[in-house]
């Protein structure tokens, strides 16, 4: 029975004690989950605004709700791996050696046409350094590599080998640059020819082969030069004179002295560039039309590429360089970035410029992987905004729209395999490998022929950072060969007519989006009241036990008050509660104490007359035991206290505002009531007043006098409250305004005719 009625169990269980974040569960945006109560159903429970609050709100994507134009499926970033190869110590100086065929062969300001002589001096000390010929980081199959530590800090730190997967492709050290192309960028200049934006950005530490790999040598052409010879060849055949017209342009972003970043037109003819928004000004393209033009015009720009000799690499780049290839029939564009390789101070030993340098190469690294970090959490977690970090470099700027998803890019991340170079590779594969889970939608470009007349609806905001936001703005002086960049005019027009559309799909996206935090704010707020208002419902039920439980205690002292006051044949008390005649409720006086203070009042007031037969008035020797001051509520109606005429004689003027004090409501407290009328119509204490009493008894004559009795017209609150129980009624001197109304009966005139109310006392008059 027992196994029957236990859950199955897991074969194996894992216990994470500190969860990656990456474990948390995604919220669904699709449905929020409801917590379902089975047992509870029948129970019709209060309004679920706290369920209704922890529901995710699915972010509207414009996207999702327009029919999609395009059958596309979004895929990842790409991003590649590639092995510099470790270059031994011995090649280096060697006539004919690989190390120096390398150095002899590629200049690292000229395009590969151009080789300059390089600095192989320096090179050979710098390699020569080099104690052991192990590598740090080996490859396991295409996709993944391992990272070993070296031998020394395996043993004294205890470091670990660690497996990097995932990538796109790795290429070993061995690989050439042919195979890197096909493999890498083949893929992105096809989808360019088709009218799809890409852009391939090689970056990784400081001599790790970027440039290489980019730019290449004579005898080992990189990937710029093999996709221009792909992309001219492919071309060649089109008979269409506009779709075999290319752009180029190239440009670099660097700090001289680290005195904030610049911008700088690589153009034979160019000059420093201005940055607004997202868009360069000024830059110069050029119309071209074979490789060859192209090739030439890139070997003249990187002529005035920003070099320096670091520790780390003799002709290290001290910018970042951004080639861009834009086909004019379509718009479309192909980014190529050569990144600034990132540096550590130990290893490169800069100083002075360098140093300031080396800071902006570093800064500009971190906004760049920042962005990429913050789009991976942004697409993981939709709730979490993108955060802006691209407005902190030029470089993340203008590469905006991939940072933040919106087009297609690769990354190529370059390594070096020595094991001094252990702390650098592992910084870029942490650093980059989780970017291989960014998604890119490629929604707002076409995916196949049948929709290439809309090319250029994707390519507005590209085609607006060279150009301005205003296409009236095309200076076509910034077509350096000729016009022809810019011939398509039926192409403009359906720029403006799809960009148009496009920025009103943005807006009422945006507009939707406001409209549902604006929402979601004041949910917020109102759920925030209704908690204050349920707490103050509690704390008043809270008190309303405590009045009722005050109530009946009241009114038990009030039964024991009764039963112990008694008055002879001649003197009658008769004793009341307010409260009992009318069935007092807590409740009641809760709902309606305002007016009801109203009511009792005239009530009160009415019973206040009070009839003294002086000479038959004879108080028992009960005492009054309870106190007034303790029970505002409970109002004593002393209805006919009968005092003879005869006895009250004496009864003078000073005595009745002596007994107003010592009666007076007002005062803190109370002597017996009964007790005190007869004291006051003597002039001194009773002999049968019972001892105990005597003591609590105030006497007239030790009370203050008063200086002046006022007369004053009390709150209604302060009548109900302290008035109310000397309910002794005077038909001739009642105010007409406090009777209210109400009649005081024929037989009840007859018994207390010349009688002396209290009111008179209290009033002194
Ligand atoms: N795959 C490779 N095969 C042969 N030589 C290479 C390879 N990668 C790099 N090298 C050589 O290594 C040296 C440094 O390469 P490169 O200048 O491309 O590094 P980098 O990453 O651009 O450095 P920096 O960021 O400092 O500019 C160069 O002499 C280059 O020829």
């Amino acid at each position: 029975m027992e196994k029957e009625s236990s859950p199955p169990c897991p074969n194996t269980v894992a216990i994470r004690r500190n969860p990656h974040r990456k474990a948390r569960a995604t919220p669904s945006s699709a449905c929020p989950q409801v917590p379902t109560t089975s047992s509870s159903s029948a129970v019709v429970s209060s309004f679920p605004i706290q369920e209704i609050l922890s529901m995710d709100v699915p972010i509207l994507d414009p996207k999702h709700h327009k029919p999609k134009p395009f059958d596309c499926a979004s895929e990842n970033l790409r991003v590649f791996l590639r092995i510099r190869p470790l270059v031994p110590s011995k090649f280096f100086g060697k006539s004919g050696g690989f190390g120096e065929q390398i150095a002899r062969s590629r200049g690292k300001n000229v395009w590969p046409q151009k080789p300059v002589k390089k600095n192989s001096a320096r090179e050979s000390s710098a390699n020569t350094k080099r104690k052991t010929n192990e590598v740090c980081i080996s490859v396991n199959d295409s996709h993944s590599v391992t990272l070993s530590p070296p031998l020394l800090l395996q043993g004294v730190k205890r470091i670990k080998s660690e497996v990097y997967g995932g990538f796109s492709y790795v290429f070993a050290s061995d690989s050439s640059q042919e195979e890197v192309y096909q493999k890498m960028v083949n893929p992105l200049v096809e989808d360019f020819l088709k009218g799809k934006s890409g852009m391939l950005a090689a970056m990784g530490p400081s001599g790790s082969g970027k440039t290489h790999t980019v730019f290449g040598s004579p005898r080992e052409p990189g990937m710029l030069t093999l996709a221009l010879q792909q992309i001219f060849k492919s071309v060649e055949r089109i008979a269409s004179d506009s779709l075999r017209s290319f752009c180029i342009s190239i440009f670099e972003i660097r700090s001289e002295s680290g005195k904030g970043e610049k911008l700088y037109d690589l153009s034979p003819n160019g000059a420093e560039l201005i940055m607004q928004q997202s868009t360069i000004k000024g830059l110069q393209e050029v119309n071209v039309s074979n490789a060859g033009q192209a090739e030439s015009f890139l070997t003249q720009a990187m002529l005035k590429r920003v070099t320096a000799t670091t520790n780390s690499n003799s002709q290290s780049s001290r910018s970042q360089c951004i080639i861009n290839i834009r086909r004019v029939a379509d718009n479309a564009i192909l980014d190529i970035i050569d990144l600034a390789g990132a540096e550590r101070e130990r290893r490169t030993g800069n100083q002075g410029v360098r140093l300031l340098e080396s800071n902006f190469i570093n800064n500009t690294s971190m906004v760049f992987g920042l962005c990429l970090r913050s789009l991976l959490e942004h697409q993981k977690n939709p709730k979490r905004p993108l955060q802006k970090h691209f407005q902190n470099s030029l470089l993340t700027r203008y590469l905006r729209d991939y940072l933040e998803g919106k087009k297609r890019m690769a990354l190529i991340l370059t390594v070096k395999s020595g094991e001094e170079d252990y702390f650098d590779t592992t910084y870029v594969l942490r650093q980059a490998s989780p970017f291989m889970k960014i998604k890119f939608d490629n929604l707002e470009e076409p995916c196949n022929k049948r929709h290439s007349q809309s090319l250029c609806r994707a390519e507005k905001p590209k085609k607006m950072k060279f150009s301005g936001p205003d296409d009236s703005a095309i200076e076509k002086g910034n077509t350096t060969e000729d016009g022809d960049c810019f011939s398509g005019q039926g192409c403009l027009k359906a720029l403006k007519s799809n960009g148009g559309e496009q920025a009103q799909e943005e807006r009422k996206h945006q507009i939707l989006q406001n409209f549902n935090k604006a929402l979601w704010n004041v949910l917020k707020q109102h759920r925030d009241k209704l908690k204050e208002a349920e707490n103050e419902i509690q704390s008043l039920r809270e008190n309303l036990k405590v009045e009722k439980a005050r109530w009946r205690e009241l009114e038990k002292e009030l039964g024991d008050f009764k039963s112990r006051c008694t008055c002879s044949q001649e003197s009658s008390v008769e004793v009341t509660s307010v409260g009992t005649d009318r069935n007092f409720d807590p409740q009641d006086d809760l709902n309606g104490l305002e007016s009801s203070a109203v009511d009792t009042v005239q009530s009160n007031m009415d019973l206040y007359s009070s009839n003294f037969e002086a000479s038959e008035c004879k108080c028992t020797s009960e005492k009054f035991d309870s106190t007034p001051k303790q029970d505002q509520k409970t109002n004593v109606e002393l209805r006919s206290s009968t005092v003879r005429a005869s006895e009250c004689n004496n009864f003078s003027k000073e005595s009745s505002r002596q007994d107003q004090d010592v009666i007076s409501p007002s005062q803190e407290e109370f002597a017996p009531i009964g007790h005190t009328a007869a004291d006051a119509l003597d002039g001194e204490p009773r002999t049968e007043k019972p001892e105990e009493l005597k003591d609590q008894t105030p006497r007239i004559d030790s009370l203050p006098k008063p200086k002046e009795p006022k007369r004053r017209l009390m709150p209604a609150s302060n009548a109900l409250l302290n008035f109310a129980f000397l309910d002794i009624n005077d038909d001739i001197e009642k105010p007409k305004g406090i009777r209210g109304g109400k009649k005081v009966g024929a037989d009840e005139r007859k018994r207390t005719p010349g009688t002396i109310t209290l009111l008179r006392l209290i009033h002194g008059n």
